[in-house]
Order: C-alpha cells, then sequence, then structure tokens
C-alpha cells in the first residue's frame, strides 16, 4: 500500500491544502458547543440578549467558514483521488503492455482487467477517505475528550467507561469483515472471468445448446459473490446500530449524571449540552475511524494485488546497448534453436535451423502440433529461445530493441485480429502514415477491396469488436492488407490463407508476389498448394525439422512430405 501511495507525490500541494482546510473544519467542531454552552449559561441564565445575538452571530460565522472549508476540501481531495487513480491505471496498463504472453498466462486475463480497474478504484477510494479522515477524526476525537475533562472532569469518567466498549464492538466487527473483504475480490475475478467467456464464446455456446450449463455456471458465481457482499454489508450494517445503542446509553448515563451533578450545583444546564455533543462527537470520530478501518484491509487487499502486477518483471526486456540492424536487409536465420513453454514435458521447437532470405518464400509445412506457430512466434521475439540464436539482418533478435525488430516486420496472426473502429482505421494500423491511396492498393492486393466497397460505407465502414460483422476469410484478408501497408523487410503469414478458397488464395497469391518485391516471406501453411512455388519449404515434425527443400526434392527426399501430400493431393496431381 505504502507503494502505491508514492503515486501522491504529484499531488502534494492539493493534499496540503485539503489537510489544511480539514484542521481549520476540526477545529470549528471543537468550539462550536463551548460557545453554545456560554449562550445558555451566560446569555439565558441572565437574560442578556445581546450577548447571545453576538455569541449567535459568531457561531453562524464559524459554522459558514468551517462549511466552506469543507466543500473545498471535499472537491480537492476527490479531485486527487481520481488524479492518483488515473496515474495508477496508466501506469498498470503500460506495464502489462510490456508483459509476455507467458506473464498474461501467469495472471489471467479477467484477473488483469479487475486489478486494472476494479483493484484501483478501491485504493481510489481509500485515498479519497483517508484524506478526509486522516485529520478530521483523530482531531476530533482527541479536542472532543480534552473539552469533555476541561467542561467537567468527573462527569468525563463515563466517556473512560465507554471507550473500551466501543473498542471491543469495533474489533468483533472488523475481525468478521476482513476475512470477507479479501475472499470478494477473488471472487469478481471468477464472475468477470464468466462473463468474459461467455460473452468471447456465445457462439459456441449457441450451438452446442449450452446456455443452460452457462446460466447454471453465470449463477454460482454471481450468487457467491452476491452471498459474500451480503455478508459484509450485514456486518458492516451492524456496526452502526451496535455503536448507535452505545452512543444512547452514554448519553443517558450522561444527562444522568449530569442532572444530579446539576442538581448538587457543580453543573451549569450549558455545560451538560456541550458535553453531549462533545461526547457525541467523540463516538462519531470513533466511528469515522472505524469506518476507514473497513476500507482499509479491502483496499489493501486489492493494493496487493495491483502490487503483484507492477513488480513482475517482463520475462523480454530489451538490451541496455541495444544494436541497429540495418546493414542488410530481410534475412532471418535460426541456428539451433530450440524452445519450451514453461511447464511442457517436451520441447515446442528443437534444434531448428535454416535461413530466409531476402526475396524468396520460406514455406513451414507439418501437421497439427507440429510446432510451426510457436516457431514463427520466435521472429519478433514474442517468446525467448531457451537455446540457439535467430539472427534478423545478421543480429540476434535479443541484442536489438523490441521495438526496432518488430518494425521490420509484417506479422499476420493465425487468429486474425481486428480493432473496433473503421476499416481504414484498421488497415493503419500497420502505418499510421499511410495514405488513401497505400490503403487501398493493400486491399487490392489482399483481394478485400470487393467486399470492403459493398459495405455501406466502404473503407469508412465500422467494424465491431474483434472484426464479428466481417467472415473468417474477410478478417484474414483485412489483416493481410494491414501487414501490407506497412510494407516491412519481412512478412509472417501464420496460416493466413487458411479460410480463403482455392481462387481467391491463387489471387491473393499472384498479387503478393509482386508486392513483396524483395522482402522476406515466411508463409505457415497447412495446404500443400500454399506452398508448392515456395522458394525454401521446410517441413516440420514434433518440432524438429524433417526436410528443407523445393517441392520437388522434398517429395523425393521426405517421407514425412510425401505423406502430407498425398494426404492433400490427388494422384497425378503432387510432380
Ligand atoms: N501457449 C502455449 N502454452 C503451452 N503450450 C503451447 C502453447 N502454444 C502451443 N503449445 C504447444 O506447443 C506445440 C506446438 O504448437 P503450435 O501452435 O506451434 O503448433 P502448430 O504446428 O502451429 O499447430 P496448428 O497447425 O494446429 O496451428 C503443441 O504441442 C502445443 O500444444
Amino acid at each position: 500500500m505504502k507503494e502505491l501511495l508514492r503515486g501522491l507525490k504529484p499531488y502534494w500541494l492539493s493534499v496540503a491544502s485539503v489537510l489544511v482546510l480539514i484542521f481549520l473544519q476540526s477545529l470549528s467542531t471543537v468550539y462550536l458547543p463551548r460557545q453554545m454552552s456560554d449562550i445558555v449559561d451566560i446569555g439565558v441564565v441572565r437574560g442578556d440578549v445581546p450577548y447571545i445575538l453576538r455569541v449567535g452571530a459568531l457561531m453562524l460565522l464559524v459554522s459558514i467558514a468551517a462549511a466552506a472549508c469543507s466543500i473545498i476540501a471535499g472537491y480537492l481531495s476527490s479531485r486527487v483521488a481520481a488524479g492518483f487513480g488515473r496515474t495508477l491505471r496508466s501506469k498498470v496498463f503500460t506495464h502489462v503492455e510490456n508483459f509476455t504472453l507467458h506473464e498474461f498466462d501467469q495472471i489471467g486475463t479477467s484477473s488483469l482487467i479487475t486489478r486494472t480497474t476494479n483493484d484501483i478504484t478501491q485504493v481510489q477510494q481509500l485515498v479519497n477517505m483517508m484524506l478526509r479522515l486522516m485529520i478530521r477524526a483523530p482531531l476530533t476525537a482527541v479536542g472532543g475528550i480534552i473539552m469533555a475533562f476541561y467542561t467537567d472532569a468527573k462527569l468525563a469518567i463515563v466517556v473512560v467507561v465507554v471507550m473500551p466498549v466501543l473498542g471491543l464492538v469495533i474489533y468483533l466487527v472488523y475481525s468478521r469483515a476482513t476475512a470477507l473483504f479479501r475472499t470478494m475480490q477473488k471472487k469478481i475475478d471468477t464472475l468477470n472471468r464468466v462473463v468474459r467467456e461467455n460473452l468471447t464464446g456465445i457462439r459456441v455456446i449457441r450451438s452446442f445448446n449450452r446456455m443452460d450449463y452457462e446460466q447454471a455456471r453465470f449463477d454460482k458465481a454471481s450468487f457467491d459473490l452476491t452471498n459474500t457482499a451480503t455478508k459484509v454489508n450485514q456486518t458492516m450494517a451492524s456496526l452502526t446500530p451496535a455503536m448507535m445503542i452505545v452512543l444512547n446509553f452514554s448519553t443517558i448515563a450522561i444527562i444522568w449524571f449530569g442532572g444530579i451533578r446539576i442538581d448538587h450545583g457543580a453543573m451549569q444546564i450549558g455545560s451538560l449540552m456541550a458535553f453531549i455533543q462533545y461526547v457525541t462527537q467523540i463516538l462519531f470520530a470513533i466511528m469515522m475511524v472505524s469506518m476507514m478501518f473497513f476500507v482499509i484491509p479491502r483496499a489493501s487487499a486489492s493494493a496487493a494485488r495491483i502490487n503483484q502486477v507492477l513488480q513482475m518483471v517482463p520475462e523480454i526486456q530489451d538490451p541496455v546497448h541495444a544494436k541497429q540492424a540495418n546493414e542488410v536487409r530481410g534475412t532471418v536465420e535460426f541456428r539451433h534453436v530450440t524452445f519450451s513453454y514453461p511447464g511442457a514435458e517436451h520441447p515446442a521447437i528443437e534444434d531448428v535451423s535454416f535461413q530466409a532470405r531476402p526475396g524468396q518464400v520460406t514455406a513451414i509445412i507439418g501437421g497439427t502440433g507440429a510446432g510451426k506457430s510457436t516457431l514463427v512466434s520466435l521472429i519478433p521475439r514474442f517468446y525467448e529461445v531457451d537455446e540457439g540464436c535467430i539472427l534478423v539482418d545478421g543480429v540476434d533478435v535479443r541484442e536489438m530493441s523490441q521495438k526496432h525488430l518488430r518494425e521490420k516486420i509484417g506479422f499476420v496472426p493465425q487468429r486474425a485480429v481486428l480493432f473496433s473502429g473503421t476499416v481504414a482505421e484498421n488497415l493503419r494500423y500497420g502505418n499510421e502514415h499511410a495514405t488513401e491511396e497505400e490503403i487501398r492498393h493493400a486491399a487490392d492486393v489482399a483481394q478485400a477491396t470487393s467486399f470492403v466497397l459493398e459495405m455501406q460505407d466502404g473503407f469508412d465502414s465500422n467494424l465491431d469488436q474483434g472484426g464479428m460483422n466481417v467472415s473468417g476469410g474477410q478478417k484474414q484478408r483485412l489483416s493481410i492488407a494491414r501487414s501490407l501497408v506497412r510494407k516491412p523487410e519481412i512478412y509472417v503469414f501464420d496460416d493466413s490463407f487458411s479460410a480463403l478458397d482455392f481462387k481467391t488464395e491463387a489471387q491473393l497469391q499472384s498479387a503478393l508476389k509482386s508486392e513483396v518485391g524483395d522482402a522476406t516471406v515466411v508463409v505457415v501453411a497447412q495446404r500443400v498448394s500454399t506452398v508448392v512455388d515456395a522458394d525454401q519449404i521446410i517441413v516440420l515434425d514434433g518440432g524438429r525439422v524433417v526436410g528443407m527443400g523445393s517441392h520437388s526434392a522434398l517429395l523425393d527426399s521426405c517421407q514425412v512430405y510425401r505423406e502430407i501430400v498425398s494426404s492433400q493431393l490427388a494422384e497425378g496431381e503432387t510432380a
């Protein structure tokens, strides 16, 4: 928590102003009952109307000033807390952006969303509350105790008796609520995960008629959260009546003993009224502090979850002295590369060596799970290799900055990902300075123009979140166009033609050939027709290279390749 609160530094002036304003406001709460006591004991008893008016006017002015202090302090503290929340959110977001896929898996996407939103809101609320109560509650309580003793030391014994009772009530409620608050954040995570899976997997859920099952899963997560939240609220709600009972009994005791003291002439009525006010103030101050005790456990549970994210060091870091790799253009070389996913028994890629050269197409083919996607995801350094090295333009990717490396690459992932926004905005993702002409040209090459122009607003048509309003093949074509807009040195197509029909794929491949020019092209494919014309085909099996060469050479030399070919092409077509 302390580490996060350091984020308040830039707001020190506002924080200081809030504390001063609250201090002034608290002084008024100590000052006013004393004046009221004087009005009764001096003004009313002596029938001195001018005195009553004078002191009354003074009290009115003090009250107005106190109200003004409170309003300004409230405004400033809300601004500080909101600013603090915004800065923390952007810090977490920026940090998470540097995570490798491995770190995402470790915490979980839903939990990362809860941490960036709900958890930060909890800490933000604590900051707001702390700023207002940190000074006010202790000052009001201590001031009230001093003034109560000053007004009537003997009657103040009632306060001494009541305080431990109050402490016990708060302790009992607090200890029950703390544990419940911790579990609540975890249950919010679970609910978020269920909702997210339901929304993103809605088609599968419907097609498998699993709505009832998912509804039950959602209800369970939701009831679970509701139960915990209800228990927390019940526990917290019991605090106020319990404290009110203590307060009311204290008031009865004060009036009882105060009445006896007035009877004996040891106390005046005004003093008794002021005394009751001081005791009420003390109890309310304790109540305010106890409210903070409830917010603190929840916020500190949230702070720990936020810190866990902030303290995670991304596995992949830029080198201190990054090398530029501009002398050669577009070569990709794997040298004895081995890579395993964390926790996996076998390497996904084992001892892979090859070179992909500019102006050439290098295709990677192999069965499902052979390691094709893993291999190409090592080129932009999405993961770190365990052994061997990958050179891009002659420089080890670990010696370059990630930005410099990725600027060279146009990556088309296996599952096309589009963002909400217009078609043109999505294509500009590849290069924000691309002209309209370049956008249209890229769409032409990717065989996307015809369907884009059929959309209501052409290139200005809106795409839904994740590109839900276009087909799988259309998404792939837009995703390819986006990489073309970038005009990179190296193209990586990870099974990016799989959703296209043969005719569209053939048209796209021939348009691509002249478009990519002397760039290096690495194509992952399941279909032999996609790789047949490649300059070099790499055959993967179980993460190992089992064949490398042209189509015809592999047909002669590689058993696995022959099997793939014969499983896809009719006899006679293979040669
Ligand atoms: N994020 C991951 N975490 C752990 N293991 C993974 C992960 N991604 C892939 N694997 C495993 O690594 C191996 C290679 O997977 P990869 O996705 O590279 O295969 P692929 O050849 O691209 O398959 P496909 O053609 O089906 O896409 C598989 O055994 C797979 O289960």
